[in-house]
Parts: structure tokens; C-alpha cells; sequence
């Protein structure tokens, strides 16, 4: 559906050049949610803008639906951008129209006759709960209002891709986890292609079906979110899922203190319906360990239940090697800690 292939984007001329995306390629499918994710100064904005050229690419190609944007001219690329919408962190709405307005503007612009615009405002209206604030300006507006006005005013022209552009970064968590439903609803509703960035780990979890990490205007790692979520690779990525959890000093001792006994601390994943299972508590009745947890979270990816337990394992080495090789033998992810 989208494919960047070889992006390159330098800012500036002559020796006074800044290199904010380097040779990149991706390959977004068509009906995902993808998440780009990476530190201020990565190149996020710029690949995302690159995306309906908004930014020119310096090197490279962009491909959206089998049409090379960066090939066509200033008509075919107009009529392209249309199929194209975009959501912006502070809303980017017209100050001097009213809710009405700002979601017709698009239609208007691209000529639709006023009884159709009427009609498709009101089913725009309806689709992102804003039916009773049609006449509204946005200063009389929260954040997450306006920015339901936005995602109408970009759905305005049916567009195949959604482009978000930190889109929740303005929002408070709650307001947040309103505008991420709605993307989703969306999503499934119309099998919409969703291609959104961010800084936040919680919002490719909460929605996204892949994720690139970007770093130094390259992509680092990349994969389905329950890949990278759950077994990061890269540095950066771990930085972004692991937080200050595990250089707990204190979880760092309970690993290692039990006197005169074998112990080993170990990392349990559980993905899907394992999670909630007893498997842990079978196993080790079954091979005479016991088990303190001295770590552990449950939750969602999108809608896919995980847990994750750092637990001591206490016995005798060979029964606590056939823990491990039992847990794995019943479809867990088990890593062992130094
Ligand atoms: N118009 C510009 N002129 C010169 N340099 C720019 C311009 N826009 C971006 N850059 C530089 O390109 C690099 C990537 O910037 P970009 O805004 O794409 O990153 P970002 O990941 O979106 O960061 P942020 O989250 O802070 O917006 C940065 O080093 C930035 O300083």
C-alpha cells in the first residue's frame, strides 16, 4: 500500500546541510495500523511528511497504491493527496470557521456540490460524536473535540491512508485513549490504512498492528508490536518499553539472596490465552520448586492479552533447569537472568 524506498531527506543547502531521514525503506500494508516511534530530533515528522510529500524527499520513492507520488505533477499529485488525510498535534483547524466549515472546507475545495457537502458533514459528524457541535468554533472546543474535528475534516474526501501526526501528544491519557478508539473504530470500519507517529510507547501498544523504531533518521528495528514489545532487540527500543523498571536496585538483590539455596531468577512471557493459564503453578508443583514473583505486569497489545513475571526460582539446579525446559515445552517465553 505505502513503500518508501531509499528515502533520503537533507534540509538545507551547500555545507550547512542536516540529514533527517538516510536511505530508508518501509513497506506499510494495506488495512494496518502502523506505528513510527522514536526520540525528538529522529526524523518522524519528516517521514511521515514525506508521505504526501508535504516534504520532497532529496533522494528516493514514494509509492502509495501503486502510483509514484514523487513522479507524478502538481495535477495527478492534488488528486492524489486528497486520498491521502492528515491529523496534526495542535489540530491545525481554522480558527474563523465553525465545526461545520472546517470539515467541509476539504469537500468544497475538491468541488462537491453544497447538498452533498451538508449530507456528508452529517455523517461525519455522527461518526465522530460531534453531532450537537456543528456550529461551534474552535475555541469554544476541548482538545479532544477539536481533534475529532480533525479526523472528520481528514476523512472528508474517503481517503485509503491516515496519516497522524503525533495526533495525541496535545491530549490528557484519558482524552488520548478516546482519540485511539476512535482510530480504531475507524480502522475496522473502513479498512482504512493508518500510519501514525509518536514518543510514546503506550500508543503503538494500544492500537498499532507493526512498528518501526527510528533513530538517526534509520530505521532500527521493526516488526508486529508483540515482537518488538515483547522481545525488543535494539537499545533505543528497549529504552522505550523498559523504562526504569528493571535497573531497580532492589529487584537487582532479590534476584540474587537466598541462602543456602539454588536459585535462579528468570523472565516468563505469556502472549494470548496463556496469560491468564496456571501453567506456572502446574509446573512447579509437578517438578518441586518454588517460586518467589518479584516482578510482573499484565495487559493488552491491541487486543492480545500478555503477562510478564521476573520470578526466583528456588530448589535444586536440575529441578529448576526442568522448570525452564518444561515452561517452554508448554509455549512460554522463558529467559534466563544473570
Ligand atoms: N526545516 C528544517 N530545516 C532544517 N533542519 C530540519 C528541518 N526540519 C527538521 N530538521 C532536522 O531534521 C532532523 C529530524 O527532524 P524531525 O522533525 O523529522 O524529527 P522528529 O523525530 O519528528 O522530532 P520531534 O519529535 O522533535 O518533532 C532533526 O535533526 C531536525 O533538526
Amino acid at each position: 500500500m505505502i513503500e518508501l524506498r531509499g528515502l533520503t531527506k537533507r534540509y538545507g543547502k551547500g555545507n550547512k546541510t542536516a540529514t533527517a531521514l538516510s536511505d530508508l525503506n518501509l513497506s506499510i500494508q494495506k488495512g494496518e495500523i502502523f506505528g513510527v516511534i522514536g526520540h525528538s530530533g529522529a526524523g518522524k515528522s519528516t517521514l511521515i511528511r514525506c508521505i504526501n510529500l508535504l516534504e520532497r524527499p532529496t533522494e528516493g520513492e514514494v509509492w502509495v497504491d501503486g502510483v509514484e507520488l514523487t513522479k507524478l505533477g502538481k495535477g495527478r499529485l492534488q488528486e492524489k493527496r486528497r486520498k491521502i488525510g492528515m491529523i496534526f498535534q495542535h489540530f491545525n483547524l481554522l480558527s474563523s470557521a465553525t465545526v461545520y466549515d472546517n470539515i467541509a472546507f476539504p469537500l468544497r475545495l475538491a468541488g462537491t456540490p453544497d447538498s452533498a457537502v451538508e449530507e456528508k458533514v452529517k455523517d461525519l459528524l455522527a461518526l465522530v460524536g460531534l453531532e450537537g457541535h456543528r456550529n461551534k468554533y474552535p475555541a469554544q472546543l476541548s482538545g479532544g473535540q477539536k481533534q475529532r474535528v480533525g479526523v472528520a475534516r481528514a476523512l472528508a474526501n474517503d481517503p485509503d491512508v491516515l496519516l497522524c501526526d503525533e495526533a495525541t501528544s496535545a491530549l490528557d491519557p484519558q482524552t488520548t485513549d478516546s482519540i485511539l478508539r476512535l482510530l480504531l473504530d475507524i480502522n475496522r470500519q473502513f479498512n482504512l490504512t493508518i500510519v501514525l507517529i509518536t514518543h510514546e510507547m503506550h500508543v503503538i501498544q494500544r492500537i498499532c498492528d507493526r512498528v518501526a523504531v527510528i533513530h538517526g533518521g534509520g530505521i532500527v528495528e521493526q516488526g508486529a508490536v508483540t515482537e518488538v514489545f515483547l522481545k525488543p532487540k535494539h537499545e533505543i527500543t528497549q529504552g522505550f518499553i523498559r523504562g526504569e523498571a528493571q535497573n531497580d536496585g532492589q529487584l537487582q538483590a532479590a534476584m540474587r539472596t537466598v541462602p543456602g539455596e539454588s536459585s535462579q531468577a528468570v523472565k516468563i512471557t505469556f502472549l494470548g490465552e496463556k496469560t491468564y493459564g496456571s501453567t506456572l503453578s502446574r509446573v512447579a508443583r509437578e517438578t518441586g520448586v518454588n517460586f518467589a514473583i518479584l516482578q510482573g505486569t499484565i495487559s493488552t497489545i491491541k487486543d492480545v492479552p500478555f503477562g510478564q513475571l521476573i520470578v526466583r526460582f528456588e530448589g535444586s539446579a536440575e529441578a529448576i533447569t526442568s522448570t525452564v525446559l518444561e515452561l517452554k515445552a508448554q509455549g512460554l517465553d522463558v529467559e534466563v537472568l544473570s
